[in-house]
């Protein structure tokens, strides 16, 4: 793959996370810094509590970091106010999560349509045409008109997956987005979300599979809460078959 000249989609400069509690709290997140520029399917590997949560949280604007910075396509993410930052996350960033995350009461169409109506990307009749398109695209069209609980768990992840893409962002987000998922179906999503890449989005994926590595155009790999591997400026693109290091503990703990 061919490094990207564009500026990144975002940077993540000496991000720091403490969380009150115990004496002196948990420091899950101390100084970690991170680019993610178009093309780009990162994942971010790690033992268990290394942070890799707390980063995909920070980064996607889901919680606020104790100190550092986020830029992206211009916005200081990190000074804005939550209703200007949950602006910004429905509009730049799609998130997957591992159970899905779909609203129970509502139509696969009607989950999907759900980014759209909060952001006002599209005129309201356009909306669940593009919903019902995102759905095709996913292969589970005929699902459109029932309610979650009605899928299987890998028809549920690309519902959710095509509500991550419903305002077309720039960014996808997925916390072990494969997770809940059999062999073939997980296989399925990791082509779809290198597909989304190669289209030119970037994708950051918290994974502890170490079998998914030649997927991934670049590993960061977080212990104690600091990058030990792979964070800075895509200059890794391309290492991520041979940085298997950071699938320590937590993959063969979860294995
Ligand atoms: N809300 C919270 N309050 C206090 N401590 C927290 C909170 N969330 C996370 N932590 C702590 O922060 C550290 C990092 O947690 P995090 O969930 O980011 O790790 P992780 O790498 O995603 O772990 P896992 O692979 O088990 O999901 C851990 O020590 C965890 O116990």
């Amino acid at each position: 793959m061919k490094h990207s000249t564009e500026p990144p989609l975002l940077i993540a400069r000496d991000l720091v996370k403490r969380y009150v509690g115990g004496a002196g709290g948990i420091c899950a997140l101390d100084r970690v810094s991170l680019e993610l520029r178009a093309g780009e399917f990162v994942a971010v590997v790690g033992k268990s509590g290394s942070g890799k949560s707390t980063l995909l949280n920070l980064v996607t604007g889901i919680d606020r970091a104790t100190s550092g910075q986020i830029l992206a396509g211009g916005v200081a993410v990190h000074e804005l106010g939550q209703a200007a930052l949950a602006r910004w996350r429905g509009r730049q960033v799609g998130i997957v999560f591992q159970f899905f995350q779909l609203l129970p009461t509502l139509t696969v169409a009607e989950n999907v349509m759900l980014p759209m109506d909060f952001c006002d990307t599209y005129p309201a009749r356009a909306r669940r045409a593009r919903a019902l398109g995102l759905l095709a695209q996913l292969g589970i069209a005929e699902q459109a008109d029932k309610l979650p609980a009605a899928l299987s768990g890998g028809q549920q992840q690309r519902a959710a997956i095509a509500r991550a893409l419903a305002n077309d962002p720039p960014i996808l987000v997925a916390d072990e987005p494969t997770g809940n998922l059999d062999s073939e179906t997980t296989a399925q999503i990791m082509r779809l979300f290198a597909g989304l890449a190669a289209a030119g989005k970037a994708v950051l994926m918290v994974t502890h599979e170490r079998g998914f590595c030649p997927w991934f155009t670049r590993t960061i790999t977080l212990a104690d809460g600091a990058v030990c591997a792979g964070g800075g400026t895509g200059d890794g693109l391309g290492d991520g078959a041979g940085t298997s290091d950071g699938f320590g503990g937590g993959g063969a703990a979860r294995a």
